[in-house]
C-alpha cells in the first residue's frame, strides 16, 4: 500500500465507526451490473463492508436482462412510468431471470470475493408479501389521468425480516442477496420494481442507508446538473414537472417513502463508477444525490 492509500484508509476511520453494526440496504440495478469487472468489484466492496462490521443487504434488479430474454423469445414488452406491464407469460420470464440467473450470479460473485452470500426472494420465510399494484398515470400531453392494468406487477405489502435477521445473527454471518419477487395472499408471484422492494426492506430493517446504484450520476436537474442534496418534500415537484422520468420515478418515490418510514437517508448513485459504495459511505463528499 502506498502512503496516499494509507492516508485515505486512515481518513475513513470515523465513517467506518459511524456505520459499524448498522444496516445498509444496497439496490444493485440491472444497468449497473452489465460490466463484468464492475460486477466483481461491487461484490468485493460488499464483502469489504461486511468485514468492516457493516450489515449489507443486497436487493437486485435486472430490468435490461429481462428485456434481453423477452426479446430472444419474441415477447414484446412495455413500460408505464418505469414499471413493466407484466402478463402471465412475461411473469415466467421475470421469475426465471430475477430469481434464477441474476440472483445466483451475484451470490457467486460475493462468494468468490470471500463472502458468504445467500440468495433469497420474497417467498422465503414470507420475506416480501405483495399486493397487485393499482396505478394511475397522467398523460403528459393531455394531463388526463387514467388507470392502467399492469398485470402481475405488485407493490410491497409486508416485509417479514426474520430470514434476514437470522442470516445477520448467525455465528458465521451471511450476506443476503434478495430478488424483488413478491408473494401474494394466494401464493401468486408478483413482479416488484427492485427499487420499491429495496425501499420496503430498508424501512422494515430501519436501515441507516438505502443506496440505489444506477447508471447515471444521480438525480439530474433540468439543465442536466447533478442534484447533490434533495429534501423529500421536493420530490413530488420533480416528478410532476417532468424533470424525473421513466425509471427515475419509482426510484425517487421509493427514496422519499423510505426516508419517511424509518430510513435515515437514501442515496441515488452511479453504479458505473468502481467503488461507488465505498466513496459514498466512507468519504466526506459522498457520491450521487442524498435524499433526506
Ligand atoms: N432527472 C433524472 N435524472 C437522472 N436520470 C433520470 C432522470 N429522469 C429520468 N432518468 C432516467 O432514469 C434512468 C435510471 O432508471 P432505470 O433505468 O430504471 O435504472 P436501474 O436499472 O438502475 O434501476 C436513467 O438512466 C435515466 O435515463
Ligand atoms: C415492475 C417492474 O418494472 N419490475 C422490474 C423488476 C426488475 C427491476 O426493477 O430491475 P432494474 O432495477 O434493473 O430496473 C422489471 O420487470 O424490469
Amino acid at each position: 500500500m502506498g502512503f496516499e492509500s494509507a492516508k485515505t484508509l486512515s481518513e475513513a476511520l470515523p465513517f467506518i465507526q459511524r456505520y459499524h453494526g448498522k444496516t445498509v440496504v444496497i439496490k444493485f440495478g440491472g444497468h449497473a451490473m452489465v460490466d463484468e469487472s464492475l460486477f466483481a468489484s461491487f461484490a468485493r466492496d460488499v464483502v469489504l463492508l461486511k468485514q468492516l462490521g457493516v450489515n449489507p443487504v443486497v436487493v437486485h434488479g435486472g430490468g435490461p436482462q429481462i428485456g434481453d430474454l423477452l426479446k430472444q423469445l419474441n415477447i414484446g414488452t412495455q413500460f408505464e412510468d418505469g414499471l413493466r406491464v407484466t402478463d402471465a407469460e412475461t411473469m415466467k420470464v421475470v421469475v426465471m431471470v430475477l430469481g434464477g440467473a441474476i440472483n445466483s450470479s451475484i451470490v457467486r460473485a460475493i462468494n468468490a470475493a470471500g463472502g458468504n452470500g445467500v440468495g433469497l426472494s420474497g417467498s422465503d420465510a414470507g420475506l416480501l408479501t405483495a399486493k397487485k399494484l393499482q396505478r394511475t398515470v397522467i398523460d403528459p400531453d393531455s394531463a388526463i389521468e387514467r388507470i392502467v392494468d399492469l398485470g402481475f406487477v405488485g407493490e410491497p405489502d409486508k416485509v417479514n425480516p426474520i430470514a434476514i435477521n437470522a442470516l445477520k445473527d448467525a455465528k458465521e454471518p451471511f450476506i443476503p442477496v434478495i430478488a424483488p419477487l413478491g408473494v401474494g395472499k394466494d401464493g401468486e408471484s408478483y413482479n416488484i420494481n427492485a427499487d420499491s422492494a429495496a425501499g420496503a426492506i430498508a424501512s422494515a430493517l430501519n436501515a441507516k442507508r438505502l443506496l440505489l446504484l444506477t447508471d447515471v450520476k444521480g438525480v439530474l436537474d433540468k439543465a442536466g446538473e447533478l442534484i447533490r442534496s434533495l429534501p423529500i418534500d421536493q420530490v413530488p415537484a420533480l416528478i410532476k414537472d417532468g424533470t424525473a422520468k421513466g425509471g427515475m420515478i419509482p426510484k425517487l418515490e421509493t427514496a422519499a417513502k423510505a426516508v419517511d418510514t424509518g430510513v435515515e437517508a437514501a442515496v441515488i448513485l452511479d453504479g458505473r463508477k468502481p467503488h461507488a459504495l465505498l466513496v459514498e459511505l466512507f468519504t466526506d463528499h459522498g457520491a450521487g444525490t442524498l435524499i433526506s
